[in-house]
């Protein structure tokens, strides 16, 4: 196995890297759309947004694969950032460089291969937009123009996120290790850390606007028949989808973490108790709408969710304990439906 290069002028790239804070964030609903989207158009099994830090591989997004990071050393990704073009391997068995790497021989067993580098604004590379398959495969001239102008867009997405005002407000709040442990490895959102972290700072800024903090307790639907009977790696697969949807229904702003278990915390700042259901309706129709597509099956689920208004007399966590009162109330009145606490 060939172990991958060190760029030359790496110092500056991993701390152009650790400026666009970037590794150790949460999920993205833009860039899991991304990454979903290229797998269906080129029907590869794995496809992920990967970023090259110090001595490891991390994944920014990924859809097909469990695992969260592996070692530089056995990267794929770490020899495509040494170019500026795709690096493609149709078969690894026929490659003396990666023939017995441990993620050939072992899971995900990579026989194809094809990445695109992903710059930053000064032209260095943070990454990667890369696509894996367990069979060999050839790219067309056309598919691969296609690839490439996938990898631009999440480029320009990474540079946009850079600037924007959200990222700056992160930086200020929390530090690269901190923010490391207030994420949920599954899913990729916030934890109860993470959780309790944000809980004051959306209420101070629901006051500040002029607004006010609502949060929404949100609990699948019988989940343990699911582990038991598909499995508990089954049962992570819908819990890593649930996310997904889950943040794709909400507004930028808003904070998704996965507070425990089966049960996601969504913390928002509101006008009023409409707009409140409003959003706590979208989540739990994104669940129902469509079966939720496994390896081998689909699976049918649906969410309860109880919901609450922080009033002025109140703290943030006697909210949170009203919004998690009416989810029971949501559970016993029969399920896939939103309660709002009284
Ligand atoms: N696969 C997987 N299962 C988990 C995880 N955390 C908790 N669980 C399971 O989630 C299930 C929760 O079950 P219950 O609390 O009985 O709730 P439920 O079956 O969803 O039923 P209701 O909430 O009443 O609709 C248990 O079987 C836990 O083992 C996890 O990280 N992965």
């Amino acid at each position: 196995m060939l172990s991958p290069e060190m760029p030359c002028d790496e110092v500056l790239r991993q701390q152009i890297l650790d400026d666009n804070e970037l590794v150790d964030t949460p999920a993205d609903a833009y860039l899991d759309t991304l990454v979903r989207v290229v797998r269906e158009v080129f029907g590869v099994k794995t496809v992920l947004i990967s970023l090259i830090d110090h001595d490891r591989q991390w994944f920014k997004s990924r859809i097909g694969l469990e695992i969260t990071e592996t070692p530089r050393t056995i990267s794929f990704c770490a020899h495509a950032i040494l170019g500026t073009q795709p690096f493609i391997v149709e078969d690894t068995h026929n490659d003396l460089r990666f023939h017995d790497n441990p993620v050939v021989i072992n899971n995900p067993q990579i026989r194809f291969y094809a990445g695109q580098p992903l710059l930053s604004e000064e032209g260095q590379p943070l990454g990667t937009l890369c696509m894996i398959d367990p069979e060999p495969r050839q790219l067309t001239a056309k598919q691969l123009r296609l690839f490439v102008d996938m990898a631009v867009l999440v480029e320009g997405y990474l540079k946009l996120r850079h600037v924007s005002a959200q990222t700056a407000k992160l930086r200020e709040a929390l530090s690269r290790e901190q923010r490391k442990t207030m994420l949920d490895p599954l899913t990729q959102l916030w934890n109860r850390a993470g959780l309790n972290h944000f809980l004051l700072k959306q209420e101070q800024q629901a006051d500040e606007l002029g607004l006010h903090l609502g949060v929404l307790f949100c609990d699948l639907d019988h989940f343990k028949r699911i582990n038991d009977q598909y499995g508990h790696a089954a049962g992570d697969q819908v819990l890593w989808e649930t996310a997904r949807r889950i943040n794709a229904a909400v507004r930028p702003q808003d904070i998704v973490t996965r507070s425990g278990g089966e049960e996601f915390v969504v913390l928002l700042q509101v006008h009023d108790e409409q707009e409140l259901l409003h959003i706590a309706e979208r989540i739990r129709n994104t669940l129902s709408k469509e079966p939720i597509e496994l390896d081998e099956q689909q699976l049918s689920l649906t969410i309860s969710i109880g919901a609450a208004l922080r009033t002025p007399s109140e703290t943030p966590n006697e909210a949170m304990n009203r919004a998690d009162q009416a989810l029971y109330q949501a559970k016993g009145n029969g399920r896939n439906r939103v309660e709002l606490a009284s």
